[in-house]
């Protein structure tokens, strides 16, 4: 088995200041990959040079097989389209606010060829179902849903076509708690039933407890720690871990 994404000595600089530094790793078929640490720690940095939204200074980032950073912008953003979802910490950031639920969903089958207008609307319905959003809600626009729902909205429309691999950027934030944990159930769910490979960053420690299968903990733009993620958090080694762990035990 070859790894679906490599990435060796990342780099990333805002003038003199480190966005990220150094960052190695292996992501596996079906591996969920947690990214933790606190704000500024260069989570979001990272995962922004992962998905081609930022160019990286140095390092080399390698996607089955293909070198990513010297790809043509246009097969990029084929896979961005195709193999590739991102789900954003603001579902906003990752819908169409002006086009109805359905029209948000179908809208990423269209972009991978799907023409018939039959099956592209009796697959949105059915994603609504997955993500518990009642049938009937399928020609309201997402501005009249709540945030869980437009989170879970933003999931289908990733979702839909079937990506291999889901970059996650603090998929629960700002949402209540009792709605942090009905949304990290079905994504376990969704996860798990499809097989997904994830990069997902966030603050939140449950969150990778519940999801994550490896951790990488990063502080000052670096990875300080990775690990299995019950073994980082249950035996830390690292001094900011141990910090960042029992911050959180203290809570
Ligand atoms: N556009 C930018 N211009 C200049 N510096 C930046 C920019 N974006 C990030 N940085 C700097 O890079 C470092 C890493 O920031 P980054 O946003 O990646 O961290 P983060 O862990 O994702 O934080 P948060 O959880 O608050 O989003 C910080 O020192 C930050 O100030």
């Amino acid at each position: 088995m070859t790894p679906l994404l490599s990435v060796r000595d990342l780099e990333r600089r805002y003038g003199p200041r480190i966005g990220c530094t150094g960052v190695s790793f292996d992501l596996w078929p079906g591996e969920v990959l947690g990214i933790v640490g606190e704000s500024g720690s260069g989570k979001s940095t990272l995962l922004s040079c992962l998905a081609g939204q930022q160019r990286p200074d140095a390092g080399t980032v390698t996607y089955d097989g293909r070198d990513v950073l010297a790809m043509a912008e246009s097969d990029r953003r084929r896979l961005a389209r195709t193999e590739w979802a991102h789900v954003h910490q603001h579902a906003r950031d990752g819908l169409r606010m002006g086009v109805s639920a359905g029209a948000n969903v179908g809208e990423r089958l269209m972009a991978t060829g799907h023409r018939h207008y039959g099956d592209i609307r009796a697959a949105a319905l059915d994603w609504l179902g997955r993500v518990e959003i009642a049938g009937d809600r399928i020609d309201d626009r997402p501005s009249s849903f709540s945030g869980g729902m437009q989170q879970r909205l933003q999931i289908a429309r990733n979702l839909v076509t079937g990506p291999r691999l889901v970059f996650m950027d603090e998929p629960t934030g700002g949402l209540d708690v009792s709605v942090q944990a009905r949304l990290l159930d079905l994504l376990r769910g969704l996860v798990r039933d499809m097989g997904l490979s994830v990069i997902i960053v966030t603050h939140d420690l449950a969150v990778v407890r519940l999801l994550a299968d490896r951790l990488m903990v990063m502080t000052g733009g670096r990875v300080v720690e990775q690990g299995l993620t019950d073994q980082v958090l249950d035996d830390p080694q690292h001094a900011y871990t141990q910090l960042l762990v029992s911050s959180v035990l203290q809570v």
